[in-house]
């Protein structure tokens, strides 16, 4: 006999967690978009949109709520500032397994002390997708591929989300998968959001920099036991299509909250503690935002 297919809450339906609530959906998933007041109205009253050349154009009426339902089984796609806010009704819901998607490396511990005894694993995903409205989804790369640890073999979200058509691969360990993302996403986001430019302008505008914060970001993944040299990282991030931009960049640009303590932050906080120097990242977060850890 099948296993029973858990109700999956989707908490934070913004562009990532609204596409995959729409794919979920579509799928013929019991999904749930758990969400703030505004968004949640938003959605009951329209559906999700997902506007995408790879899965096609169409509306979904995925159910909404501002609660998650007990014992679900939940993928946590919020900003990494807004997971502190839904912590509390997380732990409360008693999740049957917790999924998170969220970019960086700091907030796994976060999610463990609030969430005892629950399984929860972090994996990492690689999309472009942009919110045009609450409900709209622009979602522009011709890839949607999340990455799993080992540990999230036999997660009942990872399976939905195999069958509804992203493209998941696990493998490795829970650091190993989020340090990848991670020294990607840290590169290209802190350049990009620096020179206010595309990826290929941002990285060739000032080699010397550029080389500065690969060599840093290596070294930082490597003092957290995940060993990567600049060189490694150089070749991942120069393979990236040179007119991409980063969600950091666009939301400092928009002048929204945004995500650069979760990745500047934290590289200039894991470098502190391991002895590990990070001038050019520390410039870097003063001159966008002035942001400097606490
Ligand atoms: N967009 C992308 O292409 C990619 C994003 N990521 C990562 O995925 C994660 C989600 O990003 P993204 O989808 O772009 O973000 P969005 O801003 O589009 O969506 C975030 C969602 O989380 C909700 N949220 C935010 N703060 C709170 C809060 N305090 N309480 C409850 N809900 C909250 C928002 O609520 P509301 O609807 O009320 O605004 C929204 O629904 C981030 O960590 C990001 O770095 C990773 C790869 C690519
Ligand atoms: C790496 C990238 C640009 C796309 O997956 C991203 O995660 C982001 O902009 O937040």
């Amino acid at each position: 006999m099948s296993d029973p297919r858990p109700v999956i809450a989707v908490v934070g339906p913004g562009a990532v967690g609204g596409l995959l609530a729409w794919l979920l959906h579509r799928a013929g998933e019991q999904v749930v978009a758990v969400g703030r007041d505004r968004t949640v109205a938003a959605i009951r009253a329209n559906g999700i949109e997902v506007r995408s050349e790879a899965f096609g154009n169409g509306v979904e009426q995925v159910p909404a709520s501002t609660g998650i339902p007990h014992g679900a089984a939940v993928i946590v796609a919020t900003k990494t500032y807004g997971l502190a806010d839904v912590l509390p009704s997380l732990a409360a819901a008693q999740p049957s397994e917790v999924l998170s998607l969220l970019n960086g490396v700091e907030h796994m511990a976060t999610l463990r002390e609030a969430l005892p005894g629950v399984p929860v694993v972090g994996a990492s995903i690689a999309v472009s997708a942009l919110r045009a409205s609450a409900t709209v989804i622009d979602h522009r790369s011709p890839f949607t591929r999340i990455e799993v640890p080992e540990s999230g073999d036999g997660f009942a979200t990872v399976r939905a989300l195999a069958d509804a058509g992203a493209s998941v691969r696990i493998g490795g360990t829970e650091a190993e998968v989020l340090w990848a993302k991670f020294r990607l996403l840290a590169s290209m986001a802190l350049l990009t959001s620096y020179w206010r430019e595309p990826v290929g302008v941002a990285l060739s505008t000032d080699p010397e920099l550029t080389e500065a914060v690969l060599a840093e970001v290596a070294a930082c993944s490597t003092a957290a036991g995940v060993p990567a040299t600049a060189g490694e990282v150089a070749v991942v991030v120069r393979s990236v299509p040179a007119g991409m931009r980063t969600s950091l960049q666009e939301d400092l640009a928009a002048g929204n909250p945004n995500e650069l303590d979760a990745i500047g932050g934290a590289l200039i906080r894991i470098g502190e503690t391991n002895g590990v120097p990070t001038p050019a990242i520390e410039t870097i977060v003063s001159a966008v935002g002035g942001t400097l850890p606490r």
